[in-house]
């Protein structure tokens, strides 16, 4: 079975085309800046790169020029676009409605559209990269995978605001969690790493992209994550403020912001950008803390110090953890961050051992030193992978 496995971003679609027989990826790819003057396209398949800049003005613009990529000859990896068995979506949430990877109807469709509202950079282009899926080859199935669903073991304890009951019972407000592919995936690639059973272990996954979180998961099962209703909560993250006091959001309206504006600032003007003044990219961060900007070293001690907090948290409800690992972006990449949210955490008995911090960065492995009492590792995150396992599933339960 080959999957083809779509993630539209707010400017962005990434895709990748697995073989299920193996996994083995057969051709991935990065549109970016949809919508912006110059957009580009980065595409390879194994033996041949392909790049160009070049306008695309919307979603289904650079789908469309990512099936004749699938099929071109040099650059593809199909004759025809009807041998893609399936086409696996990566979908934000719909709340409550859908708790597990579904085969995508207009039911899906509408809830998509619902919960928009409680996924604002991500709920729309999920269901532009649908649409446009759906029109460009009407025959091939399609599944939702949402990011919530690893994070469905919550208990309430861990899910519940301290707001009045009746707004959960009445709009879903809640605590949902994001990143749920990433943190499974980490999680079962943990566990082979170690050697373990995933029953026997408790680990923190730290999924440090542009958007970041943590998930706290004993025995393969999340006890708590620290994204929200949305996924502003939590960690500062590069344009995200994560936690703030509700009230300041309260305070900025009453200070004649309109609620657009508002949400405009906490989702994208924030976080290291806000902070810094000049970024929300790690690698744009760290260059300017070397030429001495005051600012982006406050960006970087923010960020880390909300990092090192959260897991110093998620020790205490797990009485202790065995693993701790890092991915994505910035976790996969910046040995600085990992130090830094390491040397923190020598309570727990969190020793990193500096020389593999960074000879293994990017290529992952265990960073913690031999007499560490918590394993700390570096691990590439792949969440496509994990989109593709679900949809193979779905589709597969459908033809029984
Ligand atoms: N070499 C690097 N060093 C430090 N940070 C990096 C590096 N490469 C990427 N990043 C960080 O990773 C972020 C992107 O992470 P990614 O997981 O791809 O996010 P997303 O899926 O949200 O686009 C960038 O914004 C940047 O902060
Ligand atoms: C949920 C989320 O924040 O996703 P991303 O990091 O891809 O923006
Ligand atoms: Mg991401």
């Amino acid at each position: 079975m080959k999957i083809l496995v779509i993630n539209s971003g707010s400017s962005s679609l990434k895709y990748q085309v697995i073989n299920m027989e193996n996994e083995k990826i057969l051709l991935k790819g990065l549109v970016e800046r949809i919508g912006e003057k110059k957009s580009s396209i980065k595409h390879e398949n194994g033996t041949s790169k392909y790049t160009e800049e070049l306008k695309i003005t919307n979603h289904e613009e650079a789908l469309k020029k990512v099936m004749n990529l699938l099929i071109d000859p040099q650059y593809g990896c199909f004759k025809s676009l009807s041998e893609i068995d399936a086409i696996g979506h990566r979908v934000l949430h719909c709340g409550e409605k859908y708790v597990s990877s579904v085969l995508i109807d207009d039911n899906v469709i509408n809830a998509i559209e619902e919960h928009a509202v409680f996924g604002p950079l991500h709920n729309p282009p999920n269901l532009t990269g649908i649409l446009a899926a759906q029109k460009l080859m009407p025959d091939v199935p399609q599944v939702a995978v949402f990011d919530t669903s690893f994070h469905q073991t919550m208990p309430p304890k861990a899910f519940l605001y301290g707001l009045p009951y009746e707004f959960y019972e009445k709009y879903k407000i809640r605590r949902y969690g994001f990143h749920g592919t990433s943190h499974k995936y980490i999680t079962i690639e943990a566990a082979k790493m170690l050697g373990k059973d995933i029953k026997e272990l408790k680990l923190i996954s730290a999924h440090l992209g542009n958007g970041a979180s943590l998930a706290a998961v004993k025995g393969g099962k999340v006890v708590d994550t620290s994204m929200g209703l949305t996924p502003l909560e939590g960690l500062v993250m590069g344009g995200r403020s994560g936690d703030v006091d509700a009230t300041v959001p309260l305070f900025l309206l009453r200070q004649g912001y309109s609620i657009d504006e508002v949400d405009n600032i906490l989702n994208k003007k924030s976080g290291v950008y806000g902070i810094s003044g000049i970024s929300n990219d790690m690698r744009d961060i760290e260059k300017a803390i070397k030429e001495g900007h005051k600012r982006a070293q406050l960006a970087f001690d923010v960020y880390t110090y909300r990092i090192a907090k959260y897991i110093g948290s998620y020790a205490t409800i797990l009485n202790g953890f065995d693993a701790l690992v890092f991915t994505a972006g910035v976790g996969e990449n910046d040995p600085e961050v990992r130090k830094t949210v390491c040397d923190y955490l020598g309570i727990f008995g969190v020793k990193l051992d500096d020389e593999k911090n960074i000879s293994l960065n990017r290529i992952g492995g265990i960073i913690s030193s031999d007499d560490s009492k918590v394993t700390v590792m570096v691990i590439k995150t792949n969440e496509e992978l994990m989109i593709a396992r679900d949809t193979k599933e779905i589709v597969e339960n459908q033809k029984k």
